[in-house]
């Protein structure tokens, strides 16, 4: 795109004809980048006059209202409360002035008929909605499908959720990135004793549930002091061993090219004093979320450095 702009002297590569050029003053016509370069020159050396600069500053601004931003529009399905969660005013209102718009996607009307939509943001699960998703892409090639159902698969099941983690294998002098050792308990609840002594895991022990879903049920964690204990929960479950980490916990959020570092409080370390003396599968919260930041916490540094280290090696490999 080209500015017409007035400059006192002749500017190099200057794209006129002679017919352009008015006898007073030199009219240069200039791509926009390179008549910022010369406004800049000109301000530079004090030779603009001040009213010139108001009206270049004017013409710079009615050019660029002049090309409306296209506007990225987000159709999202959500929980009411994943909405809550996410997409809260602060995130709307930074997004908007990014040209960024949400737009929620009404359920209760066939999702085709709704849009046009640049990306569809989706954190919905059931037969029903994964097919109306498939449809969509099938006859919108062109939006953007934040998850694809195929690709959320793996996510919704503790174990096969970690397969890329295992999969990696990756170690260096510094330490290794890996899962906890784990097993899946699917049915018999009265077997799991022998199961977990038959696998040679070491107490304490994590049970997690196997289905990963988004439900709060999804997220009930119990903290086992012995195997037989244990035979009081539901499978299916997930049985890992208990990693003593400080207390602390690093999430990583990556999304393309970005990585983002969080610290959060965590379970605190069981000794083994503790475990000689204590029996019994307990429950606990969810004592990691983002209500339990860690980020001012006051952590060795040489701690937190190589822990972060290993966790942005591990993320540009994931
Ligand atoms: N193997 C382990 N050793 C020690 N602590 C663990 C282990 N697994 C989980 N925890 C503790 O339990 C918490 C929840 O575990 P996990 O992150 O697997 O569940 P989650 O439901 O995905 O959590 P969230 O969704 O809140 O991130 C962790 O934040 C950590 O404090
Ligand atoms: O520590 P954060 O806030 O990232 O923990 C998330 C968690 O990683 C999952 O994304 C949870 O979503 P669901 O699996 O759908 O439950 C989030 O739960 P939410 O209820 O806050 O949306 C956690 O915050």
């Amino acid at each position: 795109m080209f500015i017409a702009t007035a400059s006192l002297y002749p500017a190099r590569n200057t794209h006129c004809t002679d017919s352009q050029r008015h006898p007073s003053l030199s009219y240069t016509i200039f791509p926009q980048t390179k008549k910022k370069r010369v406004l800049r020159a000109m301000r530079i050396h004090g030779e603009m006059p001040p009213e010139k600069e108001e009206e270049e500053k004017v013409k710079s601004l009615s050019s660029s209202i002049q090309q409306p931003q296209k506007l990225v529009v987000v159709g999202y399905a959500l929980t009411s409360k994943k909405k809550k969660s996410f997409l809260q005013p602060k995130l709307e209102v930074l997004a908007r002035d990014k040209g960024i718009l949400f737009v929620a996607i009404d359920l209760n009307r066939p999702l085709l008929d709704q849009g046009p939509f640049d990306v569809v943001l989706h954190k919905l699960l059931g037969k029903d909605w994964c097919g109306a998703i498939e449809d969509y892409r099938k006859k919108n090639p062109e939006v953007a499908v934040l998850d694809p159902p195929d690709a959320i698969e793996q996510l919704l099941n503790r174990q096969s959720m970690l397969n890329d983690v295992t999969d990696l294998n990756l170690s260096d002098s510094y330490g290794k990135v890996c899962v906890p050792r784990q097993m899946v308990i699917n049915n018999d609840p009265s077997s799991i004793p022998h199961e977990v002594t038959r696998a040679g895991l070491k107490l304490p022990l994590v049970a997690k549930p196997l289905v990963v879903d988004g439900t709060a049920k999804s997220h009930e964690m119990f903290l086992a002091y012995d195997q037989f204990s244990l035979s009081e929960l539901e499978p299916p479950l997930v049985l890992q061993e208990f990693v003593n980490h400080g207390g602390i916990l690093f999430k990583v959020y990556i999304v393309g090219e970005a990585i983002k570092v969080v610290r959060r409080f965590s379970l605190p370390n069981v000794t083994k004093q503790e475990l000689s003396k204590v029996e019994g599968v307990f429950r606990f919260p969810r004592v990691s979320s983002a209500a339990a930041s860690a980020d001012d916490a006051d952590l060795d540094p040489s701690v937190a450095g190589e822990i972060l280290r290993n966790i942005l090696l591990f993320s540009f490999r994931f």
